[in-house]
C-alpha cells in the first residue's frame, strides 16, 4: 500500500493541564477528500496546527507527505496549501497585490492558475482585501492555498461564517477545483450536511479522541438505527450500541455492524425494521448518543479506528 499522505499515531497534546488530544491516530490516503469532524473544542484546529508544524506534540508520531512537520515545517509548507481558520490577510493590500506577495514564497507558483481562479471566483483584483466580504475572503484564501499546485490541501473550517448559499458554493468550488487530479484534501468542519456529498472519508473527533474513521459510504452502510419492540432491548447484548431511545411502544437502537446485527435478529425470528441514517445523525449518535439500557448498563464497546 502507498504511504499515507497524513499519518498520525498516538498523538497527544495538552495546554497546561488540559489534555486536548489524547492518543489520536489518523490515516489519510493520497487523493482522498477527507472531512475531519468534531464539535466546537473537540481539537480539530489543534490537530491541524500539529500537521502544519505550528505546534509541538507532547507524544506520538506525525508524518505529513512523509515528513515530520515538527522538524521540516518549511519543506512541508512548500508542498501543502493551507487555509487557517483565522486566516489573517493583509487588509491594506489589493487582491492582486496579495496574490503577487504570496507568490514570492512558492517556487511552484502558477500565476496563470491564480488569475484564472480569481476570475472564476469573480474576485475584484483592485479591491483592498479588508473591504471584501467574508465569502470573498474565503475564496481569496482558497486561491492562495491552491495556486502553487500543492499535493495536499489543508483547510480549517473553511465554511465557517459563510451563509448557507455561500457554503453550497464553497462545496461546489471544492469539487470542481480540487477534487480529482490526485490532490488530497483534508478539511475540518462541523457542518455535516455539507460534508456528506463531497467527503470520501470522515474521522469523528470527540473531546480529543477519535471515535470513528471510515469511508463515508462504509460508515453509512455500517451504522443504522434498528427499531424493535420496547421490551426487546436484550436483543442487542454484546453489540456496539451508540444510542438507544424509546418512543411509544418501540425502542430505536443505533448500532455499528448493522448488517451482521440484522442477520442475527432475522435468524432469531425477531421483529424489527431498519432506518438508514445520514451523516449528521451518525455523527450525533457517536458524540452525544446515549447507549445505556434503562437498567443503567451500557454496551458501548470502546471504539477503535478502522
Ligand atoms: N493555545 C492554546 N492554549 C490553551 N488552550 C487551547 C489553545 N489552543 C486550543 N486550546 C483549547 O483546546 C481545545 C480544543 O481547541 P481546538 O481549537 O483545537 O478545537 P476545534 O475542534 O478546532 O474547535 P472549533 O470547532 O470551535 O474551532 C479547546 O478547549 C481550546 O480552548
Amino acid at each position: 500500500m502507498n504511504e499515507p499522505v497524513i499519518d498520525l499515531q498516538g498523538v497527544s497534546k495538552s495546554f497546561g493541564r488540559t489534555r486536548v488530544l489524547d492518543g489520536l491516530s489518523l490515516r489519510v490516503e493520497r487523493g482522498q477528500t477527507f472531512a475531519f469532524l468534531g464539535r466546537n473544542g473537540a481539537g480539530k484546529t489543534t490537530t491541524i496546527r500539529l500537521l502544519m508544524g505550528l505546534l509541538k506534540r507532547d507524544d506520538g508520531a506525525v508524518r505529513v507527505l512523509g515528513l515530520d512537520p515538527q522538524t521540516a515545517p518549511l519543506k512541508l509548507r512548500a508542498r501543502v496549501g493551507y487555509l487557517a481558520e483565522d486566516q489573517t490577510m493583509y487588509g491594506w493590500m489589493t487582491v492582486e497585490e496579495l496574490v503577487r506577495f504570496t507568490a514570492a514564497f512558492y517556487p511552484t507558483w502558477d500565476h496563470d492558475l491564480a488569475l484564472r481562479r480569481l476570475r472564476e471566483f469573480e474576485l475584484p483584483l483592485r479591491t483592498k482585501v479588508g473591504r471584501l466580504s467574508k465569502g470573498q475572503k474565503v475564496r481569496v484564501g482558497l486561491v492562495l492555498a491552491l495556486a502553487h499546485r500543492p499535493e495536499l490541501v489543508v483547510l480549517d473550517d473553511p465554511a465557517l461564517g459563510l451563509d448557507p448559499i455561500m457554503r453550497k458554493q464553497f462545496n461546489r468550488d471544492l469539487v470542481s477545483h480540487m477534487q480529482g487530479a490526485g490532490t488530497t484534501i483534508f478539511y475540518s468542519s462541523h457542518l455535516l450536511d455539507e460534508v456528506e456529498p463531497v467527503a470520501d472519508a470522515v474521522a469523528i473527533l470527540d473531546a480529543g479522541r477519535l471515535v470513528r474513521q471510515a469511508d463515508t459510504d462504509t460508515l453509512r452502510a455500517d451504522v443504522k438505527q434498528i427499531v424493535v419492540a420496547r421490551d426487546a432491548g436484550a436483543l442487542f447484548e454484546g453489540d456496539r450500541v451508540l444510542d438507544r431511545r424509546t418512543a411509544g411502544d418501540e425502542l430505536a437502537v443505533v448500532v455499528e455492524n448493522a448488517e451482521r446485527v440484522c442477520q442475527r435478529l432475522a435468524g432469531e425470528g425477531a421483529a424489527f425494521r431498519v432506518v438508514d441514517l445520514n451523516l449528521d445523525e451518525i455523527f450525533e449518535a457517536y458524540v452525544v448518543g446515549r447507549p445505556e439500557a434503562e437498567d443503567g448498563t451500557t454496551n458501548r464497546i470502546p471504539i477503535a479506528a478502522d
